[in-house]
This record gives C-alpha cells, structure tokens and sequence, in this order.
C-alpha cells in the first residue's frame, strides 16, 4: 500500500482569487494498493461529509491516473485519514485530488513525471491556488494557461498561519455561484495592485505591507452573506497582532498571517459573537507539500486547537 501525506491550503489570499495558495501544517493521509473491486474507507476529521465510494475526489483522481497508465478498468483499496475539515475553505477536495493522483502514479509505475502531475491535479480542480501548493508546499502563485499550469514556488519565513475555522460548511461551488458575472474595471484594478504586492511581500519578508496587500474586492464582498461575522473575525485579527487577514479560500474559514498566535482568541470570540462557534488553530507553513510516506514512517495526521 502507497501512502502519502497531503497538507491542507488557504487559497487567494484576500485578493490572488484563482491564483495564489499556502500550504498549511495541517494534513490527511491517503492510502491506495491495487484491489480486485473498489474499497473506500475515510476516517477522522467530518468524515461524514465526505463520499465514501467511486465519487471521492482521491478515488476519482486515481482513477484519472490509471487510465492515463493504460489500466482503465484496476480499482484500488483506498484509505483516507483526514484531519482537514472538508468544505471550510481550506483546500480538502484539492488535497484528497492530490493525494489520490500521487499515491495512484506512484503504485503504477510512475507514468506521470511532475509537471504531467501538477498539470492534472489543476485541472480536475478546475483552478490551480489549492492543487498546486498542496503537491508543491509553501506558498505557490500561478495559472493555468493552454501549456499547462506555469507557477512559482516561494517559502516565507516567520509567518504563522492562523486559523478560526467555524462549526458550519460552505461548499466551493455554492461560494463560487454566488459571484457576479462581470466586476467595475475599477475593483479588477484595485485587486491587481494589491496581488502583486501581496507576491512581493511575502517574497521579501516586508510582512507589515499584508495589511493592505491582503484587501479583496473580487470574491469577498459577495461571499460575506454566507460567513456570519466575516468582517468583524478579519478586524478582530488586524486589531490584534496579525499582519494581515482574509477569507481563506471560498470560506467559511478566516485567515489571519501573524507573527505568532496572540489573534487566535479573538477572532475565535468575534465569531461567537455571532453566535458562530470555530475552533482556532496555529499553523505552520508546510514546506514539503504531497510526500510518498516511507513504510512504518506512518503517523496519524491530528487537529490540534488552540487551547
Ligand atoms: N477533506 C476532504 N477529504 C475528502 N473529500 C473532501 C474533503 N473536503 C471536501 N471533500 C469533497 O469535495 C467536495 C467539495 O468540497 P469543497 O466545497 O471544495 O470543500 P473544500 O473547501 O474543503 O475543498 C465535498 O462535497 C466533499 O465531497
Ligand atoms: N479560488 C477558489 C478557492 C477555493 O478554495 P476552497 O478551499 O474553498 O476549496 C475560490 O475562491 O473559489
């Protein structure tokens, strides 16, 4: 059995909608071996929200994978050990995609080289800010282009990932849906600066530009109805300590980028106070990204709240 460790992402980062992603000390396991008929088991962190049979998105992904090896018809025993809540925003479809492809190349003979690989998670995503920094690690910002995925891996230091993760769920798509169809030049202008100086800042470590770098007006706005206290959880955050705070991904999750965890406890309490209960945690950045797990190198992958 192939196991590999996927972390978990916050996508766009306030304003790099599609385009930029962290991986996150936060992981799942998967598991694949070569199977005479499909098995799924899924255990840990909301496993109920997940498809137990051929419709998870590691299954679908494996599947993808064997048939670009010339074996359409195996079927695989697969595991999942899941400690990132699905459906908060923090990258789990992508990362299960990730796991799945990874471990399905990787008991099949290694058919897919790297970039083939990167390239395929993207697409069954259907945008590159989650898939790409869960298989590379770091901080990857890129696009997908009619070559294929074209990205750059960066690796900020000294920058803790905080998280309020609320005990609802908002599905990417719904979130997706709920964008208008067109934007004022003007917002599209306004984003654009704010992208690039958010590439810039974590590229040189001039963290107390996030504040503004982080500020959002192509996704944000028209999520907020879905998020009860968005607004108040990024304040509370900026008020204290953090450098910079958004939406991580389509939500319901806020991001906060901090030098340490002192804004955990109140971004915690402004979402109480709209009667939202989220558990906060501290993350690091993952470096590594998707690993193949050495045998016996196996540790249970764990949600650890702040206390
Ligand atoms: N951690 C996870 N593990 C496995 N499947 C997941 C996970 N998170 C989400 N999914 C699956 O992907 C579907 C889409 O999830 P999505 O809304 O994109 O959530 P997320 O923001 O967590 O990626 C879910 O309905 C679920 O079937
Ligand atoms: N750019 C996407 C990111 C979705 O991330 P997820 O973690 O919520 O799946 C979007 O904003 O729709």
């Amino acid at each position: 059995m192939i196991s590999v460790r996927v972390p978990a992402t916050a996508a766009n980062l306030g304003p790099a909608y599609d385009a930029a992603g962290l991986a996150l000390s936060l992981h799942m396991r998967v598991s694949l071996d070569r199977a005479p008929e499909p098995v799924i088991e899924v255990r840990g962190e909301g496993a109920e929200r997940i498809p137990q049979d051929e419709h998870h998105p590691s299954y679908r992904a494996a599947k993808f994978v064997a048939e670009i090896a010339g074996e359409p018809d195996a079927h695989f025993h697969l595991i999942q050990e899941n400690s990132i809540p699905p459906e908060r925003g923090l990258g789990g479809s992508a990362a299960a995609l990730v796991g799945g492809a990874v471990a399905a190349n990787d008991l099949l003979g290694r058919h897919l080289a790297a970039p083939d690989l990167l390239n395929l998670v993207c697409e069954l995503d259907g945008h590159p800010d989650n898939a790409a920094p869960a298989l590379l690690g770091g901080l990857v910002t890129g696009t997908l282009t009619p070559g294929g995925v074209r990205c750059v891996r960066l690796y900020p230091e000294g920058l803790l990932a905080v998280v309020a993760v609320p005990d609802f769920a908002v599905s990417t798509t719904a979130a997706r849906r709920a964008l208008p169809r067109s934007v004022p030049h003007r917002d599209a202008v306004f984003n654009v600066g704010r992208a690039g100086l958010l590439v810039g800042a974590l590229a040189t470590g001039e963290y107390g530009l996030l504040r503004e770098a982080m500020q959002d007006r192509l996704h944000q706005t028209y999520r907020a109805h879905l998020i009860p206290g968005l607004w108040d959880v990024i304040e509370a955050a900026l008020e204290n300590g953090a450098y910079g705070a958004c939406l991580s991904g389509s939500g319901p999750t806020v991001l906060a980028l901090a030098p340490d965890g002192s804004c955990a406890p109140a971004m915690q309490a402004a979402f109480e106070a709209h009667g939202v209960r989220a558990r906060a945690l501290e993350l690091e950045i993952n470096a590594s990204g998707a690993r193949v797990e050495p045998p016996g190198e196996v540790s249970t992958p764990r949600l650890q709240p702040v206390p």
